[in-house]
This record gives structure tokens, sequence and C-alpha cells, in this order.
């Protein structure tokens, strides 16, 4: 089967994404010229000019976090498949996520929600731009663009979304709205970085009446294996606390 973009070269822990099959891939062993994807299958080899090889493989989603453009910090995939896991999103569901930013999470998310949508909120053009080229790279149709500050845009929601993930300033604020458009038994998550914005995260889900209000932590530890033994190497532990509440 003939080969279209994007896709990615890989060698080891080294890759590429390669965007359109024209000009020249400068890497650091050696020059690949891009017209000569055209006449290969995934799964092939392209040699630079030094002879190095890499692999051709399809971009997946696993590529995202690596290689989409980024404007605000995104997300990380542990706290992506934790949102995913604890809210058992179904492939078929109205989500909302405020705010967009690099647009990480709006993507894993519509990705797994095949038969649904996702309507993603960013109050920055620039972040909201570069978004849109992410959602692009990433071929997804089924994610709604809005620029404009969610608090605003979310008072032309009716109740109706299965789920709810902030990833922004003021999102203890925005509980009381959420609730609102939160049909009964949707779920809420929200991502923060910070202990005192995640209690008043917390409190505010009290205040508003979800149920079963979960707040944790996901932490990953990365091994090197080496000939002397094997450590973790993870320098940064905390990315950020989620809180999960259910609208029973
Ligand atoms: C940390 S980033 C979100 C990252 C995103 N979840 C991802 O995975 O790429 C936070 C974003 O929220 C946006 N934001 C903050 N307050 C907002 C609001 N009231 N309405 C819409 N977007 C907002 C910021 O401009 C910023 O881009």
């Amino acid at each position: 089967m003939a080969i279209e973009p994007p896709v990615v070269l890989i060698r080891g822990k080294d890759s590429f994404l390669v965007e359109r099959f024209e000009g020249e891939l400068h890497t650091h062993k050696g020059i690949i010229r891009l017209e000569e994807l055209r006449d290969k299958n995934y799964g092939d080899e392209i040699a630079t000019h030094l002879g190095v090889k890499y692999r051709i493989m399809p971009f997946k989603p696993a590529d995202f976090f690596k290689h989409f453009k980024r404007g605000a910090t995104p997300i990380m995939p542990k706290d992506i498949g934790a949102i995913i896991a604890y809210t058992g999103l179904s492939p078929d569901s109205l989500i909302l996520d405020a705010g967009t930013g690099s647009g990480m999470l709006a993507a894993y998310l519509a990705y797994f929600n095949k038969y649904g949508e996702v309507i993603t909120v960013e109050k920055r053009k620039d972040f909201a731009k570069i978004a849109r080229r992410n959602f692009r790279l990433a071929k997804l149709k089924n994610i709604h663009q809005i620029v404009g500050d969610v608090k605003f845009v979310a008072e032309g929601f009716k109740r109706e979304f299965d789920l709810i993930v902030l990833d922004m300033k003021d999102d203890a604020e925005f509980i009381p709205a959420a609730k609102r458009i939160l049909k009964t038994s949707g779920y809420i998550a929200v991502y923060n970085p910070y202990f005192e914005a995640t209690k008043r995260v917390y409190e505010a889900m009290v205040r508003e009446g979800f149920k079963e209000i979960e707040s944790f932590e996901i932490l990953r530890t990365d091994l090197e294996f080496k000939r002397v033994g094997t450590r973790p190497v993870t320098r940064v532990w905390h990315t950020g606390f989620i809180v999960i509440g259910r609208n029973v």
C-alpha cells in the first residue's frame, strides 16, 4: 500500500515527523531526500546520504505528544490516560474541553471518541491556531474549535455534555457552570498543577453536589537499564493533580 504523509521516521529513540514528501530532512546522521518516500511502504527503510537507515511508520496517536507543535504546556499522556480510564469515556460522547492549549488532551479525547464530538474552547487566538494545525496533522475531524472565554461561551450551551475536562486558570469558578451543562451521570475532570487550586476545585465540586469525587496524582517513573544495575531516571515527578466528579 502506498504511503501518505504524515509519517514518522524512527531509529532507536530518534524519530522525525515528515509532513510532506518533498525537500530534504537534515538529521544528525545525514540528509534524507524526502521525495524518495513516494516509492516506499510502511515498514520500509530510508537511508540518509551517509547510509544511516530510518524505518518508516505511520503517524499514530502515540506520536502526538512527541510531534505536536506546542503553544501552552500540554497535559502528559499518563494524565490523559487516567482521565479516559477514570471517567469511563465511551466512543460516542459529547465532550467539552477548556482550554485547548496545544490541543493535546482534545486530540486524544477525539481519537478515542470516534463516533462523538469534542468541543474545545481556547481564549487565545495564537494557541487556537497551533492546536488547529495539530488537529489537521492528526486528521481528526470530530473536533469543533471555539475561540473565546469558556465562561461566556458556555452560557450558550444546554445540558448535553457526557464529559467536561478543564485544564485552565479559574477552573474552580467554572464548576457551577459545568454542573449546569453536564448530563446526569456525566463526569467532570479537572487538571491543575497546584495544591491550593486543586483544593478549591474539590471544594467547589462538593458544594455543587458532585458525587464519587476523587482527587489524585499519577506518577510515572522512567527506568534506566545499565550493566551496573537499574534505576529511576525521572527528574521531574510532579505534573499535575486530577479531580474527577460524577453528576449523580
Ligand atoms: C495549560 S493550557 C491547556 C493545555 C491543554 N489541555 C493541552 O493538553 O494541550 C491552558 C489553556 O487554557 C487557556 N485558558 C485559560 N483560561 C481560559 C478560559 N477562561 N477560557 C478558555 N481558555 C482559557 C489558556 O489560554 C491556555 O491555552
